[in-house]
């Protein structure tokens, strides 16, 4: 199976990025890493669990790499949309953002998962206010999952 990994990031300071990388780190080699950098375009990984062998695309979410996330989502099995879900300032980019690319011709019908990340952060939405505010109930046409999650406070 392929899948992709998507969502915004913040220039300004790297902590404020959704963590795709960080969630794909742990898939990969089952670990927790705070060494991130942020992604430059994208990253490609193929992780094998079990008899799945899942290739991963995780792409940068600088605006300026925006523009190429239908690319890497094309042809995909499944969407992942991770998104901070501490930080309610970027709510509305990141539901433009997500309808945008989900609107791609080439996108449709693709299941989309989406990650509420940093649950472990106060004050984070949890999936109920995520399904409101990416408007996660006006998609049709597609499978639509969504979860929190996070650091676990107790493994670190
Ligand atoms: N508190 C908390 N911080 C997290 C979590 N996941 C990731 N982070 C932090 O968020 C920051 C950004 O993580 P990245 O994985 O680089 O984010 P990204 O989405 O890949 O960013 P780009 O590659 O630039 O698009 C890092 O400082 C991570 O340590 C989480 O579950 N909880
Ligand atoms: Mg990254």
């Amino acid at each position: 199976a392929e899948i992709s990994v998507v969502g915004l990031q913040n220039l300004m300071d790297i902590t404020q990025a959704s963590g795709k990388t960080s969630f794909v780190n742990v898939i990969g080699s089952g670990q927790w890493s705070e060494d991130v950098v942020p992604t430059v375009a994208f990253n490609y990984r193929k992780v094998r669990k079990g008899n799945v062998t899942l290739k991963i695309w995780d792409v940068a979410g600088q605006p300026k790499f925006r523009s190429m996330w239908e690319r890497y989502c094309n042809g995909v099995d499944a969407v992942v949309f991770v998104v901070d879900s501490a930080d309610k300032e970027k709510f509305d980019t990141a539901q433009f953002e997500l309808h945008q690319l989900l609107g791609q011709q080439t996108l449709t019908g693709v299941p989309l998962l989406v990650l509420g990340n940093k649950n472990d952060v106060d004050g984070h939405a949890p999936v109920k206010d995520l399904i409101s505010v990416l408007q996660l109930d006006k998609i049709q046409g597609r499978a639509v999952s969504c979860y929190s999650v996070g650091l676990d406070p107790l493994s670190s």
